[in-house]
């Protein structure tokens, strides 16, 4: 197993597109690294980068020892050790679930014996034990995709990427598959860079998650430092569906500049006088009930617009001047049109303004 650097990588497409901008990523040995972000971010981009699919424009992409690219030096995909796993099982439909995974090896010159014995074991390990001569059109979806992923593990790779190997699956196969996954590569001491639009399956799978923004990396951290403590209104809104509002600090408060609230500086992370945006958590807002809420010069109430059940905390919207607060609330579910006075418990400021 081999940690995977990237120093200072960029990347523009032919015609102008930024894909990287200044990447420097360290993934441990060992290390199970979620990547995450919009649309348009960036990382499949970095994925096929490490693949070698993509030649960074500049910067170095090193795995173990090597450097693989940059410094005059570009490994072919095929030399780079890595196992791959994409969203679509692309599976050879002519060939049985052995011939698949063995496809790798007879590349590489194992004899026919090794073969049997290689595919043997890592069918065993994906859970798929004696399914060598099936044919992968007989198979579910989670099968066909464990067959991918005894492909890419068959020839002992240095590291495992995967980008969005679990979506095509639905629940509950997928969080099965998930669970398997992370038991499985953490047993092999795997470096995994699992690229995912899933923020939940991202947060509950890695060591580390990496939220791209505009090709450039915005925070990277464990779960729960992004979930706690994110370093700008983005990651916050981006991974935590954080209220965020714009204002300005100024005399020990943050005021709101399209609502009547005021939240003072000794519960705000980071704040700083000036303009800028305060990022409130959905479980950083608590609500009480308030009869007289949601009128008037009221900075603290509103009405409730929508209240999902969940499992850990229902998902409320409270409408308060205009202004909609997602809140996550433990205990009693509040019902649409109830009156409710708001809370906050805590806010994270940014300065920058959005546009
Ligand atoms: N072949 C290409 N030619 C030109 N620009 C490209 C190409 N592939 C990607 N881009 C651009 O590079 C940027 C990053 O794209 P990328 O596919 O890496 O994003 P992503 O985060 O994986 O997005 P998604 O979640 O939609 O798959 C985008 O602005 C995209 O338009």
């Amino acid at each position: 197993m081999s940690a995977i650097s990237l120093d200072s990588i960029h990347l523009d497409y032919p015609g102008g597109a930024v894909g990287l901008r200044g990447i420097d990523l360290h993934v441990a040995d060992g290390e199970f690294l979620a990547l995450v972000g919009p649309s348009g971010s960036g990382k499949t981009t970095l994925l096929r980068t490490v693949a070698g699919f993509l030649e960074p424009t500049s910067g170095t992409v090193t795995i173990g020892n090597d450097v693989v690219a940059g410094a005059g030096r570009s490994l072919a995909p095929e030399h780079r050790g890595l196992g791959m796993v994409f969203q679509q099982h692309a599976l050879w439909p002519h060939r049985s679930v052995g011939k698949n995974v063995s496809y790798p090896l007879e590349l590489a010159g194992v004899s026919r014996g090794e073969r049997r014995t290689r595919v043997a074991d890592v069918l065993e390990l994906v859970g798929l034990p004696g399914l060598e001569s099936r044919n992968p059109a007989t198979l579910s979806g989670g099968q066909r995709q464990r067959v991918a992923l005894a492909r890419a593990l068959v020839r002992s790779p240095r590291a495992l990427l995967l980008d969005e190997a679990l979506s095509a699956l639905d629940e509950p196969l997928r969080d099965r598959l998930r669970l398997e996954l992370r038991s499985l590569t953490r047993a092999a001491g795997l470096t995994v860079v699992h690229v995912t639009h899933d923020r939940s399956e991202a947060l509950a799978l890695a060591d580390r998650v990496a939220i791209l923004d505009g090709g450039a990396i915005a925070q990277i951290g464990t779960p729960e430092e992004l979930v706690t403590r994110p370093a700008s209104a983005f990651v916050a809104q981006f991974l935590s569906d954080a209220n965020v509002i714009d204002g300005v600090v100024d005399g020990g408060l943050f005021r709101a500049e399209e609502h009547p609230l005021t939240v003072p500086v000794d519960i705000i992370d980071n704040a700083s006088e000036g303009r800028g945006t305060l990022s409130i958590l959905p479980a950083d807002i608590s609500l009480g009930s308030g009869s007289d809420a949601g009128s008037g010069s009221d900075a603290d109430g509103g009405v409730v617009t929508s209240s999902l059940f969940g499992r850990e905390s229902s998902d409320v919207v409270v409408s308060s001047h205009g202004v909609s607060f997602r809140c996550a609330v433990r205990g009693p579910r509040p019902s649409v049109g109830e009156s409710v006075t708001i809370t906050i418990g805590r806010g994270i400021f940014d300065r920058v303004v959005r546009d």
